[in-house]
């Protein structure tokens, strides 16, 4: 890569753009929001059931201008949920900075997994077992979606929830593959442990992005 891009990559001056595109929130607290989505990519956290594995190798996309991005969200939305891949592989402390100064609310999807950096109106924490959150994240957490792929994910649940604030939401979502036999278990576990509520992924279901 050229030096002068891998400089503004290290700068959050430029990300690997996957994908973008206006949608409706489909998980999670602000589920049924209208947001504009930014898909960065690459990935090293190893989810076998991750639902874009597309995004993970971030040599194949392309380098791509914060202020771009930018210009582009604003367009569509007053709120942007940047996910990906893993969102905090790259600096978000510029592409969040500008966002919020033309008006534009900041959400991330994230594993929590790399270091934290970005200015946040609402942080989603999806911790994963194949690499865990940093420390200094889950202080961060507004939300807390933990995924439920099989029985022993509840437990890990609890820990996870042990470590966030205690003004955070908690979730739990079906992993999609698993949903007809986990999301009963799930309703189930959340009458049990009303701490909890339920997070379905409703844009599947509405065939949206
Ligand atoms: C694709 S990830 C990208 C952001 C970040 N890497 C993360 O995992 O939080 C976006 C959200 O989708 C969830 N997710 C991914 N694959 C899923 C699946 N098969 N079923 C349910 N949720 C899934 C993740 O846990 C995360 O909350
Ligand atoms: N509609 C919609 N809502 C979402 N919430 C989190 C998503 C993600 O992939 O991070 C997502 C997504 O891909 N689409
Ligand atoms: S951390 Fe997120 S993007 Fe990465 S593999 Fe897991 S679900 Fe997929
Ligand atoms: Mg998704």
């Amino acid at each position: 890569m050229k030096q002068e891009v891998q400089e503004l990559i290290d700068q959050g001056k430029m990300l690997p753009l996957m994908e973008e595109f206006y949608t409706i929130q489909g998980e999670g607290f602000h589920t049924g929001k209208a947001a504009y989505f930014i898909r960065v990519g690459g990935c090293d956290v190893g989810c076998h059931w991750c639902d874009v594995k597309e995004s993970w190798n971030a040599e194949l996309h392309p380098p791509t201008l914060a202020d771009e991005i930018v210009s582009n969200a604003k367009k569509y939305s007053d709120t942007v949920v940047i996910t990906g891949g893993e969102p905090l592989m790259w600096s978000m402390d510029y592409l969040t900075k500008t966002l919020q100064s033309q008006g534009v609310k900041t959400h991330i999807e994230t594993s929590g997994a790399y270091q934290f950096s970005g200015t946040w109106d609402w942080f989603c924490l999806s911790p994963k077992k194949t690499k865990l959150p940093l420390d200094e994240v889950y202080e961060q957490a507004d939300e807390l979606k933990m995924i439920i792929h099989n029985k022993n994910d509840f437990k890990f649940a609890e820990e996870q929830a042990s470590k966030v604030g205690k003004d955070c939401v908690l979730f739990l979502q079906p992993e999609w593959s698993k949903k007809e036999k986990m999301t009963p278990m799930i309703v189930d576990y959340v009458m049990d442990n009303p701490k909890w509520k339920v997070s379905l992924q409703t844009h599947k279901y509405l065939n949206i992005p």
